[in-house]
């Protein structure tokens, strides 16, 4: 908080003011206007970006959306073509050296003819702020496997020392670049468990996934990257209404003539699986549509006598898949310029 006093003379008195202000917190990150390019490909596009002292993150998008190389212009390994990016109000080297971030990315081997304790400590030992040894590995999963050799262990297995390295020191912000891409069912949820730990701590994570479940029940803020630019930024439940569409699914008894139920109003997509129903008979319909009030009213002027009729909002999934699929049919500013 800061206080500003003003001291005004007039008629010979002195008047002072005290007006308090409330200083804006100073964002964990800041992306200012970041272009990338990597020849003639723009990975990053006019981003702009502010995470906040707390918040679990998750960037979403496809491949080649631009998530590896933005979270690489954070932690100062790439360097923007123009804007500016700070983390902590400083340079990512800087916020670096003074201990505040860890690191857990894609590429990059471990060090090899060391036992995982030896690598875990010497992190640690590198840390301004180490955490203790055996905290760190068992926060990590890995404690069974501090003896174990570095080079005889699984990618599971890995990936989990990859974290441990990441959440050596008391970092306030925790980056992690495909986590549980290649653990099991088991290793990731002991991994998230872990990294729930961190956040409760008030550290701020951010992590970029293809596993839109992880996103839906990890982050309270899911950012969709999309050709290097935010396509959207909210709660997982925001995107899914943000994408507007609703599914809806029924059953037929009756043959349906499929040129009719591709004309109903407000249709995005259209499946009929003709294997038999739920019930067992006839057919099964999948529609996703952005007026179901619309697609259904018009679905009884067919004629038809839909079973089972059942009207939701879209998973994170789909919302995903719609959102990027109806961008991709727009052109770029620079398409429409050719
Ligand atoms: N070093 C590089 N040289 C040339 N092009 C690159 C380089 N790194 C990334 N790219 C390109 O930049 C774009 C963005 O890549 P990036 O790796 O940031 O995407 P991503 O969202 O992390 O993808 P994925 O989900 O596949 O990991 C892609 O078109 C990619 O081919």
């Amino acid at each position: 908080m800061t206080t500003t006093e003003t001291t005004t003379a007039a008629t010979g008195a002195a008047t002072t003011a005290t007006a308090t202000h409330r200083a804006a917190p100073v964002p964990v990150v800041s992306f200012r206007q970041v272009n990338k390019s990597y020849g003639a490909v723009r990975a990053v596009a006019d981003l702009r970006l502010e995470l906040n002292p707390g918040e679990t993150v998750a960037l979403l998008g496809p491949n080649g959306a631009g998530k590896s190389s933005t979270l690489d212009l954070l932690l100062g390994l790439r360097t923007p073509d123009s804007g500016s990016v700070s983390l902590f109000g400083t340079t990512p080297q800087r916020a670096i050296e003074q201990g505040k971030v860890g690191a857990m990315l894609q590429s990059g081997g471990l060090m090899e003819g060391v036992k995982v304790k030896e690598l875990v400590r010497l992190a640690r030992d590198l840390h301004p702020r180490g955490r203790p040894l055996d905290e760190i590995l068992a926060t990590a999963g890995i404690t069974d496997l501090a003896d174990r050799m570095v080079d005889k262990l699984s990618g599971g297995q890995e990936q989990r020392v990859r974290f441990a390295l990441a959440t050596a020191g008391a970092n306030d912000l925790i980056v992690l670049d495909e986590p549980t891409t290649g653990m099991d069912v088991s290793a990731r949820r002991t991994f998230w468990g872990a990294m729930r730990q961190q956040a409760q701590q008030g550290r701020t994570v951010l992590f970029a996934t293809h596993y839109l479940e992880e996103a839906d029940e990890i982050a309270d803020r899911v950012i969709v990257l999309h050709r290097g630019r935010v396509l959207a930024d909210g709660t997982a439940a925001e995107i899914k209404a943000r994408a507007g569409a609703r599914r809806i699914t029924f059953d037929l008894a009756e043959p349906v003539d499929h040129t009719a139920l591709h004309g109903l109003p407000a249709l995005t997509s259209l499946s009929v699986s003709d294997r038999g129903s739920a019930a067992g008979a006839g057919r099964t319909v999948r529609i996703q549509s952005h007026d179901a009030d619309a697609t259904v009213h018009a679905l009884y002027g067919l004629g038809c006598y839909p079973h089972n009729l059942e009207v939701s909002g879209l998973g994170l999934e789909q919302a995903f898949i719609a959102l990027t699929t109806a961008t991709d049919a727009t052109p770029t500013t620079e398409e429409t310029a050719r």
